[in-house]
């Protein structure tokens, strides 16, 4: 089965490829901005045509896979994680950025198998940035071994994270007492490149020592999460628990010192789960 998996990783990091062409090439044109769950969730027919095109190609190489896909799901696709080979797949993370030409935009392609996190990979597609990472195997950037940052003073530490898309007021006051608490420490600074998967990758590459977020979706973090573990880094829940990919919360950090230095400042909320059956009309 080992050698499956490779297969499908081999094909998931040229479709990040070639979805990172397209992404790049509708950047030359007006790009027409839908909205989806509220007026600052923004999508693109980029996201939609580089998701049909991951999946499609994935389901011709690999029929019995299933599919966890950001766009499939706002067209009402289920989004449950089983024990089955899942490709889960946000096919542009940052869609602002995208849309504003801000330059962090991602493909991010994980696969799991029984539940568990087999390959990740994160196309920084502006950047050329292909960063990947196979269970045991380390985490890589353009082939170059990843290693998360050896700071473990938080005080010494840069941390990134994301306003995120709800305007909703009570959700806001958490995400900026949050950062208040945290920059409080205090800490050198807080960024944020507007993509969890980016921000992730930043967290493998030392260049934070953490990251965290609360309302980001499992095709945020999938790929992202194994490269970070697999560049020797930490994740847990932002109560400082185990990671649940459904629910929508994260700490990657470099070290458990500073995720769980951090878990104490997080003023945590808890979205709706990606599982949760939709609500009835
Ligand atoms: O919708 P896309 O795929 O661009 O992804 C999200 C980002 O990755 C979040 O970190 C971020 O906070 C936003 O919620 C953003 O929507
Ligand atoms: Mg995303
Ligand atoms: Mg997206």
């Amino acid at each position: 089965m080992a050698d499956d998996w490779q297969n499908a990783m081999d094909h998931a990091v040229a479709l990040a490829r070639r979805a990172g062409e397209v992404v790049r090439e509708a950047l030359q044109h007006d790009r027409k901005v839908m909205t989806k769950s509220c007026s600052v969730d923004l999508v693109t027919q980029t996201d939609q045509k580089v998701e049909t095109l991951i999946i499609q190609s994935v389901k011709e190489k690999f029929p019995t896979h299933r599919f966890i896909g950001e766009e499939s799901v706002a067209a009402g696709e289920v989004c449950v994680l089983t024990d089955s080979p899942t490709w889960i797949i946000d096919p542009i993370d940052g869609t602002t950025n995208f849309v504003h030409a801000f330059p962090f935009v991602a493909v991010s392609i994980g696969f799991s198998v029984n539940k568990q996190m087999q390959f990740g990979v994160v196309y920084s597609c502006l950047e050329d940035k292909m960063y990947t990472a196979r269970r045991g195997n380390g985490a890589f950037c353009n082939g170059e071994p990843l290693q998360v940052s050896q700071q473990e003073d938080v005080k010494q530490s840069m941390i990134a994270t994301e306003f995120g898309s709800s305007r909703d007021p009570e959700v806001v006051d958490k995400i900026f007492s949050s950062l208040r608490n945290i920059l409080c420490i205090p800490v050198h600074g807080v960024r944020g490149a507007g993509t969890a998967a980016v921000n992730m990758c930043l967290v493998a590459s030392g260049c934070v020592e953490a990251y965290y977020e609360m309302g980001i979706h499992v095709w945020d973090v999938a790929a992202g999460s194994l490269i970070v573990s697999e560049a020797g880094g930490v994740l847990m829940d932002v109560d400082g628990g185990e990671l649940d990919l459904m629910s929508r919360r994260i700490v990657a950090a470099n070290s458990r010192t500073v995720a769980e230095r951090l878990v104490i400042e997080i003023d945590a909320f808890s979205p709706p789960r990606d599982d949760a059956p939709p609500l009835k009309p």
